[in-house]
């Protein structure tokens, strides 16, 4: 579904250009949950924001990224718009920065689901209410009545989810979207997203610095470096035999008592 062929980005000054991203590589099969899991300043986002095209405005992007066979860096304007609105989503780490902040929840969801899938405002109403069941909400209508400042991270989170499955996405884009919220909420929001991307059989690009948590949800993981793919592998292949020094750095400096999720690649 996603290919990666050799991506770098440069981020150009007016003398110089400093290389970020050197010659990526990498594939996401149909379903498939893969991590991209690296330290800060890895180029990991970096790679994410590749995807869907928002490099910023002095870089320079060479390389191949393809989305079912399409080349992202080869579309025009429209059918740019078109991709980001159907066919790709991006949860990211602070959900007040996708929130309006003078806006009710409601106008969120139902203008993302106009514009986008262009649903009457009636049937998005109810839509909306749907989709905050299905990431655990309960008390729907209060929480789409309120305003951001209202609710806790955690909340804002479920919601962000709420929006980004609102139109089945082909891929999820997820740039540490748990990283903000306290452990206990953490957990709850990663279960959920987890079970979302089931139910719906989505693909997920998962970004994180946390190995473990990669390993909890992902079939399949890029270690990250420096701008480099150092090492791919199914979570138990990096935990029992870890090839590159980074890797195992990675693995020595998780805490102590702290047992490998069973998930990802080792799930039933
Ligand atoms: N707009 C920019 N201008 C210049 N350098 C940038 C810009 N955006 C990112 N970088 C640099 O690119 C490198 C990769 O950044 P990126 O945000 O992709 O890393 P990351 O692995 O996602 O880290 P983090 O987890 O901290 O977000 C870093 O060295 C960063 O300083």
């Amino acid at each position: 579904m996603l290919t990666i062929r050799d991506l770098t980005v440069s981020i150009t000054g007016r003398r110089t250009a400093v290389e970020i991203l050197h010659g990526v590589s990498f594939d996401v099969e149909k379903g498939e949950a893969v991590g991209l899991v690296g330290e800060s300043g890895s180029g990991k986002s970096m790679t994410l924001r590749s995807i869907l095209r928002t490099e910023p405005s002095n870089s320079r992007t060479t390389g191949q990224i393809l989305l079912d066979g399409i080349d992202v860096h080869a579309l025009r304007a429209e059918p740019l718009r078109r991709m980001r609105a159907n066919d790709v989503s991006m949860i990211a780490q602070n959900p007040h920065a996708v929130l309006n902040p003078v806006l009710p929840i409601e106008r969120y969801l139902i203008e993302g689901m106009h514009d986008a899938q262009g649903l009457p405002v009636r049937d998005a109403r109810r839509r909306a209410g749907e989709l905050l069941e299905q990431v655990g909400i309960d008390a729907v209508d209060r929480v789409l009545r309120s305003y951001p400042h209202q609710l806790s991270g955690g909340m804002l989170q479920r919601v962000v989810i709420a929006g980004a499955i609102a139109g089945k996405p082909k891929l999820m884009l997820a740039d540490e979207p748990t990283t903000a919220l306290d452990v206990t909420t953490q957990a709850e929001v990663m279960a959920i997203l987890d079970d979302c991307r089931r139910d719906l059989g989505m693909t997920m690009l998962f970004v994180t610095h946390d190995l473990d948590l990669a390993a909890a949800v992902c079939d399949r993981i890029n270690v990250m470096k420096d701008g480099v793919i150092v090492e791919t592998g199914v979570p138990a292949q990096l935990r029992d035999d870890p090839q590159h020094p980074y890797t195992k750095l990675l693995m020595d400096s998780r805490p102590a008592g702290l047992s490998w999720p069973a998930g990802g690649g080792e799930r039933a």
